[in-house]
């Protein structure tokens, strides 16, 4: 049975892009599953002047839109919105009442989740005010921020905002969404990490090789140069979604699985990153930029929508991480992303070392790869040394193959839904934590400062393809290559 919860979520930024197309379907499915019942109530907030029945109707055709549902009115009549603007400090008083209205009205106990789906410039200004302008409940069990991303710009703007927010709420009330963290097969690491006895006295430097996470898309930057101009690879997926499936391969076992206990224990691996100096970044990693693809259809970055001529972002990374831990000491992580690419996918492939080759008739022993494949699909693929079959003895490599099925998929909460779940559950080891986000940035800043100070020529990889050169050339240098081709 699931466990009903007793909460009031007010949406900032109720009527954006994000709020339609996953917030309230995915309220719908907490509701359909049965953890929203009776207490609870959302409040929908932006600057559109919307009556309640407006707003229900809006929220119900989200639903229509994206869920191909009618939403009942007994889930409906849940929501109720006011117009405000989030940086006038007068127009909370109005939120307040509303919000105390509604915790009267379901019986909420005073228990209130706040979900800042607004541009990140808004975020401090909102987290403040909500103290400031007394929403916060005093008397509940509860009072939770859920922060929408990016985290800052680099370390000194994610820092001021972590203090802005801290003046409001303490590290264990703030919900940094990773999408990434919410995906299924994400959180399958943990389960297949520390629940196979043979993995987890295998997870270390005596018998992994090195570590592999892709992040392909195929995608190029469609309309959102003046965004991506600004952030590029490295910081719209490396800072955040790579860095945080790293946290998760590279900790060790956490004392008990609680929040606390998982974040200390990928805090430690965090921790124990190196920051590279200018002349290590450019030793270990590679930035690229795509070009148009080889039959020439489509715009290479160069060419697109509002991207500056002489633009010199990355719209691929590549790069070698290194942990001075104990577990992890020589023992490389290759990550990589990139726009433009052969193929949509992201994985994990973790590449063991060769086994002892004592059949003199065979070929050198094929390394053991547990691949871990998050997206299209989920899937795991073991592949392993075995015998070919015939008269001789030799060996062959053979994978072992398990895919996420139609009816296990369709029981599987979106990340969005998820993640809204765990924060009224109170359960915070699927989101990012500061030290880990501030280790994140450091990392990267220092990469970003390293290439400011040279100029790169770009393109320097074909739409279609799986990236610059120097991509392989960076694992082959250390006799390794890239699991995935394409
Ligand atoms: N869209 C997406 O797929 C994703 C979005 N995000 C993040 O989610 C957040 C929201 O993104 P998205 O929904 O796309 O943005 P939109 O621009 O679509 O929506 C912004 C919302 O903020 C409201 N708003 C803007 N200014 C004010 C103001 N002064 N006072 C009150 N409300 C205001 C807008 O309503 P109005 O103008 O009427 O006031 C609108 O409801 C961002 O942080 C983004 O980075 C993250 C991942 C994916
Ligand atoms: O956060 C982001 O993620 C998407 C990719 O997400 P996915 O779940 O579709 O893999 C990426 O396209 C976007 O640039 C980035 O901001």
């Amino acid at each position: 049975m699931p466990k009903e919860i007793t909460t009031l979520v007010t949406f900032f930024g109720a009527t954006g892009d994000l709020a339609k197309r996953k917030l309230y379907p995915s309220v719908y499915n907490l509701y359909k599953k049965g953890f929203l019942k009776d207490h609870f109530g959302i409040i929908g907030t932006s600057r559109a002047d919307l009556t309640t029945q407006e707003f229900q109707d809006f929220v119900r055709d989200s639903i229509k839109e994206f869920m191909k549902e009618d939403a009942p009115i007994d889930f409906l009549r849940h929501f109720d919105y006011q117009k405000a603007d989030i940086t006038k400090a007068d127009d909370y008083a109005k939120l307040k009442a509303l919000i105390e209205k509604l915790d009267t009205e379901f019986a909420l106990k005073g228990n209130r989740i706040f979900y800042m789906s607004v541009a990140p410039r808004f975020f401090g200004t909102v987290a403040k005010s909500l103290k400031s302008e007394g929403l916060l409940s005093e008397n509940g069990e509860f009072n939770r921020l859920m922060i929408e991303k990016p985290f800052g710009t680099d370390y000194a703007t994610a820092e001021q905002l972590n203090n802005e927010l801290s003046h409001a709420f303490n590290e264990n009330q703030i919900y940094r969404i990773d999408h990434y963290l919410g995906k299924e097969m994400v959180q399958n690491i943990a389960a297949l990490r520390f629940g196979n006895p043979l993995l987890a006295k295998a997870w270390n430097r005596e018998y992994i090789d090195n570590i592999q996470v892709t992040l392909s898309e195929t995608l190029g930057v469609e309309d959102r140069a003046g965004y991506y101009d600004t952030a590029g690879a490295l910081r719209d997926m490396i800072q955040n979604h790579t860095m945080q499936i790293v946290g998760w391969l590279a900790m060790d076992e956490p004392a008990s699985w609680t929040d606390q206990d998982i974040r200390a224990a990928k805090n430690a691996a965090f921790n124990s990153l190196k920051i590279y100096t200018p002349d290590e970044v450019a030793e270990n990693f590679v930035r690229g930029q795509y070009g148009p693809d080889a039959a020439n259809t489509q715009n290479g970055y160069l060419n697109e929508k509002d991207v500056p001529a002489d633009s010199q972002n990355n719209t691929y990374v590549a790069g070698k991480l290194a942990f001075a831990s104990d577990r992890w000491k020589d023992v490389p992580f290759y990550i990589r992303t990139g726009k433009r690419l052969a193929a949509k996918t992201t994985r994990i492939d973790i590449v063991f070392k060769q086994g002892f080759n004592l059949f003199t008739n065979a070929a050198p022993l094929e390394k053991n790869v547990l691949s871990i494949i998050v997206d299209p699909e989920g899937r795991i693929e073991y592949t392993m040394v075995a015998k070919d079959t015939t008269a001789e003895f030799k060996t062959r490599p053979i994978t072992l193959n398990w895919t996420v099925s139609a009816e296990d998929k369709a029981q599987t909460p979106e990340p969005y839904e998820r993640m809204i779940h765990d924060t009224m559950d109170g359960n915070g080891s699927n989101f990012a934590d500061w030290n880990g986000v501030a280790v994140a940035w450091k990392f990267v800043d220092a990469i970003q400062s390293a290439w400011d100070a040279t100029q790169q020529e770009f393109p320097n990889y074909v739409s279609g393809s799986m990236g610059p050169k120097a991509a392989d050339e960076l694992l082959a240098r250390d006799g390794h290559r890239w699991i995935y081709e394409g």
